[in-house]
């Protein structure tokens, strides 16, 4: 029988034990695990200046280290058991993805195929080109993807209306029309680190992660530090996700974090798969952000579209780049273009006092919520609010309108948040962000998410590197 409520759903009774944890979890209340010792693949996790990692294993505390929310006993029983059933046989006949890292010829650690809901959606992603190299026409959504779309779609959706959307994200219901699943044999199979591209979901996108078979880890961490607790950046989360469990993923997941499945010295069999798990990822294929859509370098390939986190100055605004490193031995054109994402996303924008701080036009920053100091739009005042302009600080005052009619009015979705109004103006006070971390702190906990990305170089060379190998061909 499935669970009605989505309480139920989050509340998870038995915590599987899983003997590759460093800190398996105890009978006690406590699901949090710090330790200090790394897990079976090396990273950030061993420096000495990152963060202890975290070992999390219930929705509660996942849901208050990350931006991501997770439903144990998502389907049915019997329908998460025929759909485990249907994707084993299916994916005897994926493949691996190839690329090229630098100049050899490498495949993922891992099997994958893509799905897709409609013909429409099949002739689309038939255009999509990832790794630079165009992709194997899509399957059709299995009968049990189907049904699990529904459940899924209606989780998420409920829960959406209980979260503040920022105006890039898709309006209205979030659907799932498009999937991409993986299978992963045995423990040492993997997904290295990368964020899910936005080349054909549009920025922000909201992403349904479920879990089949085995249990697996899988880690994230944020590459953008959080100006309220800097000091987390770079800091590895490990979430044991396990048959039948739903992970999604809200923004700004795919523009601030990274994501891995590591390899495992072991794990624990799964009565149907063994040591297999299947993974399916259901995504909205965005409109506006199809392949027509996307522009072409000189190497003739689509780019890719990807978000600044690193750099200060343009952190939030969204750019194309040419891909095409993985498709022709590692060569590029180097072609590089901004996003005015306002514009193509059809918001108008009202600049209506003195921007200290002044930022593009095309900068996120010049919404409300960004930068981000959590997964979600806390420091927004009502719009009656009067703005200090004083140029001494870093107050950014910003009317935000868009032609989007869809929302409502604002509505307090918990003590401390407001639903951000799509239809009327919203003012980010950022001297309040700014007062908390001194620029030079931020600048600290900023090159320490970047110094980490270059120990991975070094430590996971042969799987994943941000940017290079595995972790940015994944999708
Ligand atoms: O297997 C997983 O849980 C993650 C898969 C993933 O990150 C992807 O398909 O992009
Ligand atoms: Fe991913």
């Amino acid at each position: 029988m499935p669970l009605t409520s989505i309480n139920d759903r989050l509340r998870w009774k038995e915590k599987p034990y899983d003997p590759t944890s460093p800190s398996p979890p105890s009978a006690t209340n406590s699901s949090t695990m710090l330790s200090s010792s790394s897990s079976s693949s090396s990273g950030p996790s061993t420096r000495k200046s990152a963060p202890k990692p975290l070992i999390l294993y219930s929705p509660e505390d996942v849901e208050r280290h990350c931006p991501c929310t997770l439903v144990f006993n998502v389907l049915s029983k019997d329908l998460a058991t025929r759909l485990l059933q249907a994707m084993l046989i299916d994916s005897e006949t994926w493949d691996r993805n190839r690329w090229w890292f630098f100049e050899r010829m490498v495949e993922s650690p891992h099997k994958r195929s893509y799905f897709a809901e409609h013909d429409d959606d099949m002739e689309e992603i038939a255009g999509w080109t990832y790794n630079g190299q165009k992709q194997e026409p899509p399957r059709r959504f299995l009968k049990e993807m189907e049904e699990a779309k529904l459940v899924i779609r209606k989780i998420v959706n409920d829960l959406r209306k209980t979260r503040a959307i920022h105006p890039y994200e898709v309006q209205g219901d979030w659907n799932c029309n498009v999937a991409a699943a993986n299978y992963y044999a045995h423990s040492k199979e993997s997904v290295g680190w990368h964020a899910d591209k936005l080349t054909y979901l549009g920025p922000r996108p909201t992403i349904g992660s479920l879990t089949l078979g085995a249990t697996r880890f899988f880690r994230v961490r944020k590459m953008v530090p959080d100006v309220r607790n800097p000091d987390t950046a770079g800091q590895l989360i490990s979430i044991a996700l396990p048959h039948n469990s739903l992970c999604i993923m809200w923004p700004p997941m795919q523009e601030e974090w990274k994501h891995e499945v590591p390899p495992q010295a072991r794990v624990t069999p799964h009565p149907i798969s063994g040591t297999a798990r299947i993974n399916i990822t259901f995504r909205l294929r965005r409109e506006g952000f199809s392949p027509a859509d996307t522009p072409v370098c000189k190497c003739g390939i689509a780019m890719v579209l990807r978000c600044v986190f690193k750099n200060k100055a343009n952190y939030g605004r969204y750019f194309y780049m040419c891909y095409a490193s993985g498709s022709q031995e590692g060569r590029t054109c180097g072609a590089f273009q901004w996003v005015d994402m306002e514009e193509k996303l059809g918001l108008v924008k009202k600049y209506s006092t003195s921007l200290s701080n002044s930022s593009s036009p095309s900068s996120p920053s010049s919404l409300p919520c960004l930068p981000s100091p959590s997964n979600t739009c806390t420091s927004i005042t009502p719009p009656s609010t009067s703005i200090s302009s004083t140029t001494a600080s870093t107050t950014v005052a910003v009317t935000v309108e868009t032609t989007l009619e869809s929302a409502g009015k604002p509505e307090a979705v918990n003590s401390n948040e407001k639903k951000l109004s799509m239809s009327q103006p919203a003012i980010c006070d950022m001297s309040k962000v700014k007062d908390q971390i001194e620029d030079k702190e931020q600048d600290q906990a900023l090159d320490l998410a970047n110094e980490l990305d270059d120990a991975d170089l070094v430590d996971l060379a042969d799987l994943s590197f941000e940017g290079i190998s595995e972790s940015d061909f994944a999708e």
